[in-house]
């Protein structure tokens, strides 16, 4: 097994540090590396690909330091964010030129086989920019898996797929993950995270800022305070019956209606139906007023 091992590594553009400091080994299985918008994911991404130098800290993919390395690739694939496939291309065109750039002993058996493995062969004779976008992702992860690599780093994999070709991508990697190879993709959506990784690397703003076990960090983000903003036919009557509520930890009523903040997501959104039956009401908006990504991310570096 292949491991990614960082050790304090930071990287900066002139004075912007987009990395600060990050220690973190990654090894097999699926690992989702899960942020905001400019925390730093691709940096770090292209730091493990080796086409970056970290500015400072080491960076060894097994055991051998990323940057300056070619031989690094033999046993690396990388899909990255932005689109770099020609469409004038079939699929089997570039997934061939990938294997023969590896220079593969047998460059089209393994063209055949990464393409049997995300489930393209019935396309593969189809240009590429005849592709849907779910089609071409797996396009250019068989291109990066064409040399058979033990780790695979894919930069927001999910971004602009319909549901299906999500489903289809988390299978992709979960095989992948299962059959013991090391697996890193970034997203900035956690259910996305979840649904494919049991560890998550959280970064915020360059820095790790949870790391472990998604169950862990899903429990600080769902028990973390939740403020709403709610409208019902009676607010003053709504308010007196939350005020016995377990999950909710305090009130507001005012001319603009009611605010609560609930201690537990879950357990305070499958009571309010309850409760408003039970005492006659109708809800009219129920608004969460700190929902942002940013807003979660921020509670999880201060937890
Ligand atoms: N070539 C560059 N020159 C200067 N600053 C850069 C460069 N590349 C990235 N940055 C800055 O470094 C920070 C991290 O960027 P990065 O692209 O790694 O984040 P990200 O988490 O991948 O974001 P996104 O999800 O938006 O792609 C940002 O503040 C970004 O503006």
């Amino acid at each position: 097994m292949k491991t990614v091992e960082l050790t304090n590594v930071s990287r900066w553009y002139g004075n912007v540090v987009a990395i600060n400091n990050v220690t973190m080994t990654l090894g097999s299985g699926v690992t989702g590396l899960l942020g905001p918008n400019g925390a730093g994911k691709t940096t770090l991404l292209h730091m493990m690909s080796g086409f970056l130098a970290p500015s400072q800290g080491e960076l060894l993919i097994g055991g051998e330091p990323a940057w300056r390395n070619p031989g690094i690739y033999r046993h690396l694939g990388l899909v990255s964010e932005r689109e770099a496939v020609h469409g004038f291309l079939t699929a089997w065109e570039f997934v061939l030129a990938s294997a023969k750039l590896h220079k593969l002993p047998q460059p089209e058996q393994a063209a055949r086989r990464a393409i049997e493995l995300v489930e393209m062969t019935d396309a593969q004779s189809r240009r590429i920019e005849t592709f849907s976008k779910g089609m071409r992702q797996r396009t250019r992860v068989a291109a990066a898996l064409v040399h058979d690599p033990e780790i695979l780093l894919l930069d927001e994999p999910f971004n602009g797929m319909d549901p299906r070709q999500r489903l289809h991508m988390m299978e992709l990697l979960h095989q992948m993950g299962s059959s013991g190879r090391t697996v890193l993709f970034s997203s900035h959506i956690l259910e996305e995270v979840e649904e494919v990784s049991g560890t998550v690397q959280v970064i915020v703003a360059g820095r790790l800022a949870a790391s472990g076990d998604y169950r862990t960090i899903r429990r600080l983000m769902t028990h973390r305070p939740h403020v709403f903003a709610i409208r019902s036919t009676d607010d003053r009557r709504l308010a007196v019956a939350l005020m016995h509520e377990e999950s909710v930890n305090g009130l507001d009523l005012d001319q603009g209606g009611l605010t609560v903040r609930a201690g537990d997501y879950g357990a305070f959104t499958r009571a309010l139906p309850k409760i408003a039956l039970r005492e006659g009401l109708r809800v009219r908006q129920l608004i969460p007023s700190d929902e942002s990504l940013e807003s979660v991310f921020a509670y999880l570096i201060t937890a």
